[in-house]
C-alpha cells in the first residue's frame, strides 16, 4: 500500500515536472526548429521564433543552424561568465548562442585539422557584422596567445572601427551599414594549445 502510495506521488511528481516543462515551452517555444512539431509550416517557425524574441532569447538552432534575431537592445549574454560557458562545451548542452557556433568550429577544427568556415547572412541591418564581432571577441578571450598574438589580436578588434569609418555609411534600414563585403581569415598556431 505504502509503495503504491509512493508510485502515486512520483507519478504525480513526473507529471507536474512534464506541465511545467510543457508550461515553460509554451512560453519560450522550442530552442531547436527542428523539434517543432508542425516543422514544415512557416506560421509555426515565425510562432516560435516570435515566443522566444518575447523572452529576449534571440538565438534558435536549426540542427547545426544558428537563426539570430536583431534584439536593437543590449542584452547581458555577451559576457567573460558567458564565454566560458560555451567554452569546450557540447553545442546542445547549453542554449543556442552565437559562442557556441565559434566554439564548434574551433574545436572542430583541433579536433578533424581542418578549416572551418562560418557564414553569416541576412538582409541589411540584421546584425552579420556585430554577429562576426562576437566571434572575435569570443577568439580573443578564449583562445591561447603569446605577448605578440596578443598584440594582433588587440589590432584586429581595433580594426573594425575604422573599416567602419571609411566603409559604413548610414542606410534606411541600419545607422551603421556596412557598404562592402567581409571576409575575415583567421589563423591559428596549432603549437599554441587551449585546454578544452
Ligand atoms: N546582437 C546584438 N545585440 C544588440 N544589438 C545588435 C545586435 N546585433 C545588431 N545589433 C544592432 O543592430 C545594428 C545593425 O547591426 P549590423 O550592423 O550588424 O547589421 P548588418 O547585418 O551587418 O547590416 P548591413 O548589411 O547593413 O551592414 C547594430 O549597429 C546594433 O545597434
Amino acid at each position: 500500500m505504502e509503495n503504491r502510495r509512493n508510485q502515486v506521488v512520483a507519478s504525480d511528481g513526473v507529471r507536474a515536472m512534464m506541465e511545467s516543462a510543457l508550461t515553460a515551452r509554451d512560453r519560450v517555444g522550442v530552442q531547436d526548429f527542428v523539434l517543432l512539431e508542425n516543422y514544415t509550416s512557416e506560421a509555426a517557425f515565425i510562432e516560435n521564433l516570435r515566443k522566444r524574441f518575447k523572452e529576449n532569447l534571440i538565438y534558435t538552432y536549426i540542427g547545426s543552424v544558428l537563426v539570430s534575431v536583431n534584439p536593437y537592445k543590449d542584452l547581458e549574454i555577451y559576457t567573460k561568465n558567458h564565454m566560458e560557458r560555451y567554452r569546450g562545451v557540447n553545442f546542445y548542452e547549453v542554449s543556442p548562442h552565437i559562442y557556441a557556433v565559434a566554439d564548434n568550429s574551433y574545436r572542430s577544427m583541433r579536433t578533424e585539422r581542418k578549416d572551418q568556415c562560418i557564414l553569416i547572412s541576412g538582409e541589411s541591418g540584421a546584425g552579420k557584422t556585430e554577429a562576426s564581432k562576437k566571434i572575435l571577441q569570443y577568439y580573443a578571450v578564449t583562445c591561447p596567445a603569446s605577448e605578440q598574438v596578443q598584440t594582433i589580436k588587440d589590432r584586429l578588434l581595433q580594426s573594425n572601427p575604422v573599416l567602419e569609418a571609411f566603409g559604413n555609411a548610414k542606410t534606411l534600414r541600419n545607422d551603421n551599414s556596412s557598404r562592402f563585403g567581409k571576409y575575415m581569415d583567421i589563423q591559428f598556431d596549432f603549437k599554441v594549445r587551449r585546454t578544452v
